[in-house]
Formats: C-alpha cells, sequence, structure tokens
C-alpha cells in the first residue's frame, strides 16, 4: 500500500465519467494525497447524485466543462467510444499546460477520436490500468484496485517527456506498476490476454444458457471454479465491452481466428480419439502457466465483489 505523499503530483484531477475506474482512482489518489483537489462530472443527475452522497470527488460538476476547469489533469473514465465526444465537449475548457488522458481499454482507437481535439499546448498521455471488476458504476470503486497491477501509458507523437513522468507519478502513487507501450502493441496483447477470453467467456455462458442449465440452481451450485470465472467475466458492463470489440476489431479478429484454428484442431483429436495430440497441448499449457508461477509474475486476485470504500 502507497504511503501518503508529502506532495500531490498535480493540484487539480478532473475525473469524467464517474464508474468504477475514476472511482477507484479518486479512492487510490485521496489515499496517498496525490491531488489537492479531485472534481468529476458525470453525464446523468442520477450518478452525479451518488457521488455527492457517498463522498465520491471533493466536488462533483453538472457540466464536464465545469470540472476540467483549472485542473492540470483530466482523465477520461468513460466507455472508449465515448471518449472523442468527451473529448470535443472539455476542448474549449482545458487550461493551457494541462495533460489530459483516458483509461480506455483500447488504445489506436481512443487516440484517433481524441488527439484532434487537444488544443495547442496541452499534453495528451493515453493510459490503461489492467485492473478491474466485473462492476461498474460509482459505488463500485475501491482504493486498492491498482495495487501491484499493471498500467501502460501509451505515449502519443508529441507526448512531453515531463507529462509522461509526472503522469507515471500519479499511476505509481496510486499503487500501480508502470510500463510503456506502442498503441498498437497494446492492442495486440490486449486482444490475447483479456478481449478475446472475455469473448469466450460471454460465449461460453451464453451456450449454457442456450442449453437451459445456466439458470437451475443444481448446475450453478456444482459448477467447477472455471465455469464460475466465466460468468463472473460474462457479467461486465455490456456497453463497455461491446466498444471494445467494436474499437479493437482487427486484432480481435487476428487472435480469434487463431483461437479458433487451435479449437477445431482439438475437435477433430477428440473426435479421431487422438490422445496424444490432446495430451501434448495440455502438457505445452501446462508449462506455460507453470513459467508465469516461477518467474513470480502471477500476482494476487484482485477482492471482487467489494463496494465503495473510503
Ligand atoms: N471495468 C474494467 O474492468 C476496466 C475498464 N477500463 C476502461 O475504463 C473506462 C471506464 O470503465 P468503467 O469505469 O469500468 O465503466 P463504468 O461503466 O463503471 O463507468 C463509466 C461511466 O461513464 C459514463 N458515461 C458513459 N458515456 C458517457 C458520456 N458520453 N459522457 C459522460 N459519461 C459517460 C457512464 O454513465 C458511467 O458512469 C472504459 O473505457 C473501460 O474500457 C479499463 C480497465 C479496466
Ligand atoms: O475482471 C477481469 O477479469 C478483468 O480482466 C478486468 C479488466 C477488464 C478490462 C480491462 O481493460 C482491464 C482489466
Amino acid at each position: 500500500m502507497s504511503e501518503i505523499t508529502a506532495k500531490p503530483v498535480y493540484n487539480r484531477v478532473a475525473l469524467i465519467g464517474l464508474g468504477l475506474i475514476a472511482s477507484s482512482m479518486f479512492w487510490a489518489i485521496k489515499r496517498a494525497g496525490l491531488a489537492g483537489e479531485v472534481t468529476g462530472y458525470a453525464r446523468s443527475a442520477e450518478t452525479r447524485d451518488t457521488a455527492r452522497r457517498i463522498g465520491l470527488c471533493d466536488r462533483v460538476c453538472d457540466t464536464a466543462s465545469a470540472a476540467v476547469e483549472g485542473a492540470d489533469l483530466v482523465v477520461l473514465c468513460v466507455p472508449v467510444g465515448a471518449m472523442g465526444g468527451v473529448a470535443a465537449e472539455i476542448a474549449p475548457a482545458l487550461m493551457p499546460g494541462a495533460t489530459v488522458s483516458d483509461v480506455g481499454s483500447v488504445k489506436r482507437h481512443v487516440i484517433e477520436d481524441v488527439a484532434p481535439h487537444i488544443p495547442e499546448g496541452v499534453h495528451f498521455v493515453p493510459s490503461h490500468p489492467l485492473a478491474g471488476t466485473e462492476h461498474s458504476g460509482p459505488e463500485s470503486g475501491f482504493a486498492e484496485l491498482f495495487d501491484n497491477r499493471w498500467c501502460l501509458l501509451v505515449p502519443v507523437d508529441g507526448s512531453a517527456p515531463e507529462a509522461v513522468a509526472r503522469l507515471r507519478a500519479l499511476w505509481e502513487g496510486m499503487g500501480a506498476h508502470v510500463d510503456e507501450m506502442d498503441a498498437d502493441h497494446h492492442d495486440l496483447v490486449l486482444a490475447v490476454t483479456s478481449h478475446t477470453p472475455h469473448l469466450i467467456a460471454y460465449t461460453m455462458v451464453g451456450v449454457a444458457d442456450d442449453l437451459r442449465r445456466v439458470t437451475d440452481s443444481e448446475v450453478i451450485k456444482y459448477s467447477a471454479a472455471g465455469f464460475r470465472d466465466f460468468t463472473r467475466i460474462a457479467a461486465s458492463d455490456p456497453t463497455m465491452w461491446r466498444d471494445v470489440f467494436l474499437t479493437n476489431k482487427d486484432a480481435t479478429l487476428e487472435i480469434l481466428g487463431r483461437f479458433t484454428e487451435e479449437l477445431f484442431a482439438l475437435q477433430r483429436a477428440i473426435r479421431t480419439g487422438d490422445g496424444q495430440h490432446l495430451h501434448d497441448y495440455f502438457t505445452r499449457t501446462r508449462s506455460i502457466r507453470r513459467g508465469i508461477i516461477e518467474a513470480g509474475q502471477d500476482t494476487a486476485a484482485p477482492d471482487f465483489g467489494r463496494g465503495a470504500k473510503k
């Protein structure tokens, strides 16, 4: 857990879109004293009311422009497909010298949608915390979400090194390990490690539901850990994940193509009784898992299902 820092990294941070990630950022920023003030804006009056009720943000504003006024860091925490529209809305109110960042799960598309709206003299440094849960909304965040998790910074052409270093300090202060990556590489890596696995989980739960077994209490009760993980992941926010697949289309289709080829080979091995193929395949995948454990790269699973925490 981070210590309280002596000096805030930013004077004023504005969080736009008050869901899981923004609320977790707020509690993590407060935990370590990383900003003088945190303002927030959410599109719906209901979310703004909830935020005020639970003390999420020092000041909740009724417009995005009011929230970003005087902010030296603005973080867009809305679904990937909404980033460009929000950037256009806040652009005239951005303070010269401010940094705009985002936390979107896809980077190339966000950069293409947001960068054209960033005024001269304002920095743009996209980011992506590799931490989350299947929960969403302002009450789902907690200060520990980013502890020991990776946050990838994806600087664009012209991102000033000092703006990148300052954002790195914020994420490290929130407990994350930080790495930098190019946008296309990011999108391919995430298609393998997150996006396609989510699609597979959605599909598996859909298949089980088609068989009318998933809602049967006995099946839920006796389902093994793997299927339970699928149901947890398949409960993730539909808007967020719709946008992920629509905006990381090429990388996801590339990985899905490879996935289906391998799946067909396994399907054929089962049909033809080719136990050697199955055994070889499972031996290879087991060694990958063991390599991860031996390298100490298996970070502890976050404590899913927690509520907002002050
Ligand atoms: N949920 C997760 O596990 C992770 C999500 N992300 C990314 O973080 C971003 C936010 O995700 P969450 O916090 O999970 O979502 P969330 O659904 O909890 O919160 C998103 C908020 O944005 C608001 N919103 C939607 N469209 C808007 C618009 N046009 N203008 C203003 N507000 C709008 C929603 O009402 C909601 O309050 C997404 O881009 C997602 O890809 C990144 C890492 C992990
Ligand atoms: O809940 C899970 O298992 C996750 O994988 C969380 C997650 C979801 C989306 C991201 O862009 C990053 C992390």
